[in-house]
């Protein structure tokens, strides 16, 4: 299996790709200079196009991904706020991006050719929205708004317009601050992290009711830690046996294993990792995760192991601030 590691480090405004050998080394393949800070990044499904979301002139830029998986620009297209994350829908018609900073969700039709063009609708009133996440039938997008403790449910339409759903929206624990989202391979269980309680909640995604539920929430954080709690990002093996999130304060993250049927969530254990892990991701085969350190200016990247622990294996200088990592299997 051939991948492609991309890093997203805004403040040398670098997108660096990197070869990830069979044995998880990472060889340098591209440095791309950008004219902007460099943040949110998705892969197109159609796997042509990483696009990326920049700051101060707040746009999506469209890269080209080549053969090798090395990058180049073909185009970019203007977004209502400042980008804290982007993803597409699961068929690459939509872009979404939503925006902590302008409290907003927007989508975008993408055209024929790959590209974003300017945003057909956006939806505001939503304070702290950290990220959208369509689910794995590519009808409802869920908005987790941080700060009004809330995850908004929108259905996507065939107009690709989006409507709220007839339950509009769930909430979190309050001061949980919803953040990040990963769904569960049989499309049952929604995993989302809590950035102000460094929590987890497990939703069931469609419960004998046919409505979105709470059915577990999980503290993220050892038993003896006492400081300011700061979760940023959460992730799923490809075969749904085990999820991992990140807290910034502490530089951990948190090793859970996940029932059969996607519903339980155990702590296995916690890896001390880069300082500061904003960002990270997992390979393709499930047997890699790379971490971004924001403070640290390093990725790192880690064998999975039995019960879903982690075995550093090396580390590599990246650009400043890395705080985003995906990957892309050519
Ligand atoms: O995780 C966080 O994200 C928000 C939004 O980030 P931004 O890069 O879109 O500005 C940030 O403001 C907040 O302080 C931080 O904890």
């Amino acid at each position: 299996m051939k991948q492609v590691v991309y890093t997203a480090s805004p403040e040398s405004q670098q997108i660096h790709a990197w070869q990830l050998q069979e044995d998880g080394a990472l060889t340098l393949l591209q440095v791309t200079d950008v004219a902007g800070q460099v943040q949110p990044m998705v892969v197109s499904p159609k796997k042509d196009f990483l696009y990326v979301g920049v700051r101060p002139n707040f746009r999506v830029l469209a890269f080209r991904i080549a053969a090798d998986g090395s990058l180049s620009l073909a185009g970019e297209a203007p977004l209502p706020g400042s980008p804290t994350h982007i993803s597409t829908d699961r068929h690459g018609n939509y872009l979404f991006c939503g925006s902590y900073n302008d409290a907003c969700v927007s989508i975008s039709p993408i055209g024929s050719d790959g590209l974003p063009q300017a945003p057909s609708q956006v939806i505001s009133g939503l304070d702290g929205c950290h990220s959208a996440n369509i689910d794995l039938n590519n009808q409802t997008l869920f908005v987790p708004a941080l700060k009004q403790d809330r995850i908004c449910l929108y259905q996507l339409n065939a107009d690709g317009t989006l409507s709220p759903r007839e339950q509009a929206q769930v909430t979190t624990v309050e001061g949980a601050g919803p953040r990040h989202m990963a769904f569960h391979p049989n499309g049952a269980y929604g995993y989302v992290v809590n950035e102000l309680d460094s929590s987890v909640d497990v939703w069931a995604l469609n419960n004998v009711h046919g409505q979105v539920e709470r059915v577990q929430s999980l503290d993220m954080m050892p038993k003896d830690f006492s400081d300011t709690r700061w979760a940023a990002d959460i992730h799923i093996t490809p075969d749904g046996r085990f999820l991992y999130a990140c807290d910034r304060t502490s530089s951990t993250i948190t090793v859970f294993s996940i029932s059969e049927d996607g519903s339980v969530l155990a702590i296995e254990g916690y890896q001390p990792t880069e300082t500061q892990p904003r960002g990270f991701n997992i390979d393709h085969s499930g047997q890699y995760l790379v971490a971004a350190g924001q403070k640290s200016h390093h990725i790192e990247v880690y064998k999975i192991q039995e019960r879903g622990l982690l075995n550093p294996l090396a580390r590599y200088a990246v650009g400043q601030g890395p705080m985003w990592v995906v990957i892309h299997q050519l």
